[in-house]
């Protein structure tokens, strides 16, 4: 259901001039995962990611990150299995990320921020016919949640790395093509947390099963550099603004559970 609530013009966020909570929204993201609270569930499945890169078409900044966007007109890049009940398409992947290491993820681990997180975006394909159906559903959209922590560079990244100068303004896009987003999630997939919860960028919607994994990829200094050389501003603007901090606040958990696949 589209959050009904009024919202609390008390605090904006600072990049959408919207405001920040959702009252009335119980299941509002990103939260912070506190391990020794979340419950072991011994009967979640392994995830089953099958993508498929001849679906990849093009990257677009949109003015809050960039988007790899990906052909969802058939079942070609699809994710089942974990807590999901059914098999859902991959439309898109993103980033959020700060303007220093210390910070950039949206979710949290113990209040432990990593310096970027990557979100693969999926929606019920079983259910629903659009993504911008399945967005409205509280059963809608799998996100893939997966941090990104500083090391040695990651040689699958750089490829969509090297072609982010092409969009370095808002509203820019250039085509992208035969890129495998498996190559960004971590080896071990089987270790993930879920919990029920929404975007995190509007229309902040609470149709998200988040599946956030615990092992982190690792990415180089220099690669998170070309992130930050994006701008939230198009071509035209006069001042232009770097695109940093990119991530919303996090959210009450409001008696959630937090359910993890490992003991
Ligand atoms: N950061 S997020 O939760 O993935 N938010 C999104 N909002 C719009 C569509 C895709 N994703
Ligand atoms: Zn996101």
């Amino acid at each position: 259901t589209v959050c009904s609530s009024k919202y609390v013009l008390s605090q904006m966020h600072p990049i959408w001039q919207t405001p920040l909570a959702v009252p009335g929204g119980d299941r509002q993201s990103p939260i912070d995962i506190a391990v020794r609270k979340t419950q072991w569930d011994r009967k979640l499945q392994p995830l089953e990611m099958r993508y498929d890169p001849r679906t990849c078409q093009q990257i677009w900044n949109n003015g809050y990150s960039f988007i790899v966007e990906y052909d969802d007109t058939s079942d070609r890049s699809t994710l089942k299995g974990g807590p999901l009940e059914d098999q859902f398409r991959l439309c898109q992947f993103h980033f959020h990320w700060g303007e220093s290491n210390a910070w950039g993820s949206e979710h949290s681990v113990d209040r432990h921020l990593f310096p970027a997180e990557l979100h693969l975006v999926h929606w019920n394909a079983d259910k629903y016919s659009l993504f911008e159906e399945a967005v409205l559903e509280d059963n809608g959209l799998g996100v893939i949640g997966v941090f990104l922590k500083l090391g040695k560079r990651h040689e699958g990244l750089q490829k969509l790395v090297d072609a982010l100068p092409a969009v370095r303004h808002k509203d820019s896009v250039v085509e992208f093509s035969r890129f495998d987003p498996a190559c960004l999630l971590p080896e071990n997939t089987e270790d993930y947390w879920t919990y029920a919860g929404s975007l995190t960028t509007p229309p902040l919607t609470e149709a998200v099963t988040w599946m956030v994994m615990k092992q982190p990829i690792e990415v180089s200094h220099d690669q998170l550099a070309v992130f930050r050389s994006l701008l939230f501003t198009s071509a035209e603007e006069e001042v232009q603004r770097s695109m940093v901090n990119n991530f919303r606040v996090q959210q009450p958990l409001a008696g959630r559970t937090v359910r993890s696949s490992f003991d």
